[in-house]
């Protein structure tokens, strides 16, 4: 028997079920449908920073497994299915799509993220009718989404991994899987529950019914027509040239009883919906979730930057957990203020809240404490008295140039230098960034050939110790600006070797460079604009000998395909914003630094990934 008559509807079709989830298997089959099971081969890799909302990520990932499964089978049988159905879910927090871990590692960093949260589920559905023409395919799609809120309950590490290892996360978005162990670590469920399972039966139905039973005048449900109606929701992806017509197969849809088969003119297209009970309810875009959170997220940003200057997490590391009043009192802040600052600390998952009080997560304990190994903390205080400024300028610099905006936010062209406590501010930011990269450069190519190497620009020496600590023959010369050296000293760890690194005063662009086998500029050139770049290059060239090498590390604008993660394409993406206000460089492809290093001389240039921010590039000097 089947309950729902517009499953029924499908029953004399050959339907396919695009999808490999045995969730979505059970679901349908459970109510009532008759599906083959094709698993779609397409890859769930597209951009993800190209969607204005996650939902509209769903659809389209939906989309494309159907209609390559329609597209297969078309091409093999010469015969697509009638319906193909196809499904994407994926979980969303803080503006970021999780979808399925490719590790434990992966599956615990989602499941902390998810730690104590609500989050959303959304699953994109797409029924796509196909048909033949002349021996092409020709596809109809109508697609929808579902979205579940979901909240975890506080878990603890050990739970959290005693549930990793039970392999149960693997193979679903966001690392958990509701209807099965991962249901004890849900609180509650706003929404429908087989929407987080990988598929919303219950829209599904709802669509199918608009399909399939139009509503007609004094007929709500009009569910015994076999007829569809004027399917102004569906969007036409035909092969067919000139397509866009439907296909006569689908005969009078859009026919009311009473009216003769095919005399009715198609009810207009227009913003308007029918729902089931035949209420005509306006037909609204997507909700713009991407869009709200963009023209939000300096608050966020600024929330962060304020609570690491007022070392809230230094305060929390120490003695966490805290209630807001006792860390109003170690900062010497207001407690209402702090309140706020906290509350939205923890909204924004840089701490939790239990009824202990504040405590920090493992990335602020890491990465937002002012002195530990991986600190950023001086990034973010960078961040937020000097780039914040010439950010509040952009449209003056957009306007009449740069010169300009830095002038409005009170800076000179020299932006660096104008105190001891501003250059030590820019150098703390830089160290704890070169540190987070360091080892990633360092190993991004095999050095060891190198016995000497001049690090340009080098700053604080942080990548210079790294690549000291992996290629013990090598002596590393750190060259920088004389105000940068003499504040070097106090960014040197302790307890490390140092005597393979010396700091050595100068301008690159007009005193001699210090000899070595190996030159590397690591974040040095986007700072420069071509004049510049070719100057220095021309002079690195001039002292390298035949065999010896130049490393170049940049965020490189990257070729389309290797954009996957949208974090980093959103990075990349604001890089030439920066250039534009802290200098006149600009970033440049991995492909445009092979080829400068071609020009002044070097050969054998390869490229390399160095972690998800940089590309390494590096040439070796030819005989000239
Ligand atoms: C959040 C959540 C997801 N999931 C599953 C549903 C989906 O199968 C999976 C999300 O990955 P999807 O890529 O949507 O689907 P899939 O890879 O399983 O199958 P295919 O791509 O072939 O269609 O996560 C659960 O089973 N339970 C849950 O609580």
């Amino acid at each position: 028997m089947v309950l729902c008559p517009v499953i029924g509807k499908l029953l004399h079709k050959h339907v396919v079920l695009a999808s490999a989830s045995p969730r979505r298997q059970e679901i349908l089959s459970n109510a009532g449908l008759r599906f083959e099971v094709v698993p779609s081969r397409f890859k769930e890799k597209l951009c993800k920073a190209s969607f204005p909302t996650p939902s509209a990520y769903a659809v389209e990932t939906a989309k494309q497994k159907a209609l390559e499964v329609a597209r297969r089978m078309h091409q093999k049988d010469l015969r697509a299915p009638d319906v193909v159905i196809g499904a994407d879910t994926i979980v969303t927090i803080g503006g970021l799509i999780l979808e399925k871990p490719v590790d434990k590692q992966d599956a615990y960093r989602m499941l902390s993220r998810l730690n104590g949260k609500e989050h959303s589920v959304f699953t994109g559905v797409v029924i796509v009718h196909c048909s033949d023409r002349d021996g092409r395919l020709h596809t109809e799609v109508l697609d929808f989404y579902e979205e579940t809120t979901v909240k975890f309950s506080e878990l603890s590490e050990e739970l959290l991994w005693e549930y990793i290892d039970s392999g149960e996360p693997m193979d679903k978005a966001g690392g958990y899987g509701i209807q099965a162990l991962g249901g004890m670590l849900v609180e509650h469920v706003r929404g429908d529950f087989l929407n987080v399972v990988g598929f919303p039966l219950n829209h599904f139905c709802k669509k199918l019914a608009q399909l399939y039973c139009p509503p007609c005048p004094g007929d709500a449900w009009g569910a015994e027509r076999d007829s569809i109606p004027a399917v102004d929701t569906f969007e036409d992806l035909s092969d067919v040239e000139g397509g866009g017509g439907s296909d006569p197969a689908w005969g009078d849809r859009g026919s009311c009883g009473g009216e003769e088969a095919g005399a009715a003119p198609p009810p207009a297209p227009g913003p308007r919906d029918t729902d089931l009970n035949g209420a005509v309810e306006e037909k609204r875009p997507p909700f713009p979730t991407g869009l709200l959170e963009l023209m939000e997220g300096f608050k966020a940003s600024k929330a962060l930057f304020t609570a690491c200057k007022l070392n809230v997490f230094d305060v929390l590391r120490d003695q966490g957990p805290l209630k807001a009043v006792d860390i109003a009192r170690k900062i010497n802040a207001s407690v209402r203020g702090t309140g706020r600052l906290l509350e939205a600390c923890a909204a924004l998952g840089l701490l939790h809240k239990t009824d202990a009080g504040y405590s920090n997560t493992e990335a602020a304990d890491l990465h937002l404490v002012s002195d530990g190994a991986h600190s950023l903390h001086g990034l973010a205080v960078y961040n937020d008295s000097h780039v914040w400024d010439l950010f509040t300028h952009l449209d003056l610099a957009a306007r009449d140039g740069a010169e300009q905006a830095r002038g409005a936010a009170g800076m000179k062209a020299d932006r660096l230098f104008q105190s001891a406590e501003t250059t030590l501010l820019f150098m703390r930011a830089m160290h704890g960034l070169s540190k987070l990269t360091a080892r990633d450069v360092a190993t991004a190519f095999d050095l060891s050939r190198f016995t000497s190497a001049c690090d340009l620009g080098g700053c604080t020496g942080a990548l210079a110790h790294e690549l000291a600590r992996e290629y013990p023959r090598l002596q590393v010369t750190v060259f920088d600006l004389p105000d940068i050296i003499e504040h070097a000293r106090a960014f040197q760890p302790d307890g490390q070797r140092t005597e393979h690194i010396r700091f050595v005063p100068g301008d690159f662009f007009t005193d001699a460079l210090p000899r070595a086998q190996l030159y590397v500029l690591s974040r040095v050139l986007h700072d420069w604009p071509d004049d510049r770049v070719h100057h220095l290059l021309t002079r690195i060239s001039s002292c390298c000998e035949p065999g010896g090498g130049v490393l170049v590390a940049e965020a490189a604008a990257m070729e389309e395909e290797e954009a996957a993660a949208a974090a980093a394409a959103r990075r990349r993406g604001l890089q030439p914003l920066g250039a534009l206000l802290l200098g006149a460089g600009r970033p440049r492809s991995a492909r445009e630094l092979g080829q400068l290093l071609r020009r002044h001389g070097f050969r054998d240039v390869r490229v390399a990934p160095a972690g998800d921010l940089l590309r390494v590039v590096l040439g070796t000097r030819a005989a000239p």
